[in-house]
């Protein structure tokens, strides 16, 4: 084992998506995690394979793709769900079970109802199942944040001798201070030794996860858990980009310490993830917030023209903020320096087929928009490569409204190469588009959220609309994309989204279903 070194496991696609809000649909998933992939993450987990047939299949064909990161899937200490994600991770060449149960005397007594005795019996069988299914396990005590440490050490006793060769300590309630974190790993990380490699996973309740995290690192953690955006249940988690810039940045306090990441792919990864949940990080947010790099007031600006590093103690082309680009993209730019653009802004796995869509999409915008920036390029991109499902596709839209009139639209669409078009009347223009869309498809959606925000700045702005839909009782709801410089055309090509990438994951889960059988 590397003393110095820090695995980064990324559980975006499990603790972030327990955002609410943030579910992600099967493909996007995959999106996600060929990224952090890219990014040098070490362990995705990458789900939570016994929580549903849609979860599973998610895993398991994150397993089948990713090579360099190992795939982990969350499992209770309970049988069926360490089967499950045994399972789903046994494709992957590199692969882990992550196993929990609560430590904490509130959990075991409200929630678990578990003698303390009973709680170590689950967790060694838990630990001992798993390990007939890789030889990677990670065990988490969970609410360790707030366990007495002599039990934690008992447990930590039996899991290790079980076969657990990673114990994490998750503050899973965001509870602990800097300083008592800091003791806390200390103190059980010395108790482990050599046994195993002692991690950590803080939530931020009270915005101190990414300050326990480095407090954990600063007293023997070698693993963090953290999400990319600092996404995750409740207020979140602490945020991959805070931590790995904070031990590369600040080399005079973390000494020989390091991670894999590629931090030059760190705002791609933020950006993939913000389009896909529809979730952006707030303006301010370190590192990837709209504003990190942004200096507004005149002493800044003065002071940052004469020398970068009197306001910026990191530079944005370290986590791939791309400033100052010499190449203006417009309408009469060309295929070279569309192809150009999307290599430096970090698009390297595009096919020759997206690229030609994208540069379709990308000639009508420029017809529209004096000058087409990286955001809009990255979003026109990442919509392409989103929107890959198109059983039905968006061909036309009409729509009426007037203040004392009814609101109608006029759709048309292509579906097995035949446009099929349709009309209703709705409660308002959106409410006639979903209706309308509704009765085309024969499938009928219950809109859960809808999110609108413009790509960039001014009049012309490309506007970027989410949906999340849900389409019946089985499965979760389904998030749609839609890019135009018209709200209303966005609306009804995130709507389509929605309802394809339903239809899409129908038809795997049921060719799945008929190979079992
Ligand atoms: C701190 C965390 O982030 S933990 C991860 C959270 N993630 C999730 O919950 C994933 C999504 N969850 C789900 O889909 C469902 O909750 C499932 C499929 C996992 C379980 O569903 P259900 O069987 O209906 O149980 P339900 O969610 O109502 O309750 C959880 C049960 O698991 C028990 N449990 C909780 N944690 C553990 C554990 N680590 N090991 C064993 N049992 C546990 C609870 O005590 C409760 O048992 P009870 O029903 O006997 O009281
Ligand atoms: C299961 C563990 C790792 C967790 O998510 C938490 O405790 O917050």
């Amino acid at each position: 084992m590397d003393k110095n070194k820090i695995i980064v496991f990324d559980t975006t696609l499990r603790d972030g998506e327990q955002s609410p809000g943030c579910s992600m649909n099967t493909e996007e998933k995959i999106k996600v995690a060929l990224q952090l992939e890219k990014l040098g993450v070490d362990v995705i987990e990458a789900g939570f394979a016994a929580a549903s047939p849609g979860d599973f299949d998610a895993v398991s064909r994150i397993a089948e793709q990713v090579k360099n990161s190992s795939i982990c899937s969350l499992s209770r200490a309970i049988e069926n769900d360490i089967k499950q994600a045994g399972l789903a991770v046994e494709k992957a060449p590199l692969h882990r079970i992550h196993t929990f149960i609560a430590t904490s005397p509130i959990h075991m007594k409200y929630k678990l109802k578990m003698s303390e005795d009973e709680v170590i019996k689950r967790a060694v069988h838990a630990v001992e199942y798993a390990r007939t299914f890789v030889d990677d396990v990670e065990f988490s005590l969970e609410d360790a944040g707030r366990s007495e440490i002599p039990f934690m050490k008992e447990v930590m006793d039996a899991v290790i001798a079980a076969g657990a060769s990673t114990i994490n300590l998750p503050d899973t309630v965001g509870y602990r201070l800097p300083t008592e974190l800091g003791a806390m790993v200390k103190e059980l990380s010395d108790f482990a030794g050599n046994r195993a490699r002692i991690s950590v996973h803080n939530h931020n309740d009270l915005g101190l996860a990414t300050a326990n995290t480095l407090a954990a690192v600063t007293n023997g953690a070698r693993q963090i858990e953290v999400t990319i955006n600092g996404l995750g249940e409740r207020a979140g988690n602490s945020a991959l980009e805070e931590a790995v810039m904070a031990i590369k940045t600040r080399k005079d306090a973390f000494g020989d310490l390091y991670t894999s990441i590629n931090t030059k792919e760190i705002y791609a990864t933020s950006r993939l993830v913000a389009t896909i949940t529809g979730v952006e990080p707030q303006q301010n947010k370190s590192i990837v917030g709209k504003n990190a790099f942004a200096h507004e007031s005149g002493i800044h600006q003065d002071g940052v023209l004469k020398h970068q590093e009197t306001y910026e103690i990191m530079k944005p082309e370290d986590v791939g903020v791309i400033k100052d680009s010499t190449l203006i993209l417009g309408k009469h730019s060309g295929r070279a320096a569309f192809r150009d653009k999307i290599n430096q802004l970090g698009f390297d796995k595009i096919t020759d087929e997206e690229l030609n869509s994208a540069f379709e999409k990308f000639k009508v915008l420029a017809d529209k928009k004096k000058e087409v920036t990286d955001d809009d390029v990255r979003m026109l991109i990442t919509d392409e490569s989103l929107n890959h499902d198109k059983t039905y596709e968006l061909v036309g839209l009409q729509i009426s409204d007037c203040s004392n009139g009814l609101p109608t639209a006029a759709v048309s669409i292509k579906y097995n190469d035949e446009i099929i078009s349709d009309a209703n009347i709705g409660n308002g223009t959106m409410d006639a588009i979903f209706k309308t869309i509704d009765r085309l498809t024969g499938i009928s959606g219950d809109l859960q959220s809808y999110n609108v925000t413009s790509v960039t700045e001014g009049k012309d702005a490309l506007a970027k609309v989410t949906t999340r839909v849900v389409f019946d009782e089985q499965t979760p709801s389904f998030v749609g994309h839609g890019l135009s410089v018209d709200t209303m055309l966005a609306t009804a090509k995130a709507y389509l989204g929605s309802v394809n990438s339903f239809l899409s994951q129908k038809e795997r889960l049921s060719k799945r279903t008929e190979h079992q059988v």
